[in-house]
């Protein structure tokens, strides 16, 4: 079977610089061609306890072009084996931001410690679009089948 079948079309891509501030890490990367997250690797060694949340650099830097974000997210093999997770996922990597982009780990899991070693991979950038948007006030909004209908209105698990 050519590997054709097995390759997404290539999706678009948009150009977003990258300084490594630590050249002996990677700079972020897709696992397979057509990925969506890019992966993230610390710069530290850090143990988080049960619970325990720990801000992790990158050792990356990113421009952006206007009107694109890149969210850091979660690794879900990390986080099905471990309980590894972020805590404001995905965070939000503003455009004009030329800091070194972090990532605010925790550890869900009840009882094990996570032992995080300096060059493993623990999230993933998705780079995308996002509208500005024009806020404008009015008095009352448009009527809509919803309504103020939230939080559960529909009912819960569906179960009979
Ligand atoms: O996971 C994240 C989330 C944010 N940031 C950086 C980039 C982002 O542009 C900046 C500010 O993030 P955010 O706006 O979410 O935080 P804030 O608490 O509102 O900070 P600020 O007052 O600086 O906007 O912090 C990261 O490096 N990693
Ligand atoms: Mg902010």
């Amino acid at each position: 079977m050519p590997d054709a079948d097995v390759t997404p079309d290539p999706t678009p891509d948009v150009e977003v610089l990258v300084q490594r501030l630590d050249p002996d890490l990677p700079a972020p990367a897709y696992a397979h061609p057509g990925d969506a997250g890019a992966d993230l690797v610390t710069t530290i060694d850090l143990t988080l306890q049960p619970g325990e949340r720990g801000l992790v650099p990158t050792g990356i830097a990113i421009a952006l072009p206007p009107g694109y974000v890149a969210l850091v997210h979660p690794r879900s093999g990390l986080a099905a084996r471990h309980g590894l997770s972020i805590v404001n996922t995905p965070g939000t990597v503003d455009a004009g931001y030329r800091g070194e982009i972090k990532v605010l780990l925790i550890n869900h899991d009840p009882a094990e410690p996570i032992e995080l070693r300096r060059g493993d991979r623990v999230a993933q950038l998705v780079v995308q679009r996002f509208e500005t948007a024009r806020f404008v006030e009015v008095e009352g909004l448009p009527d809509s089948v919803r309504g103020a209908g939230g939080y559960g209105s529909t009912g819960g698990f569906g179960r009979s």
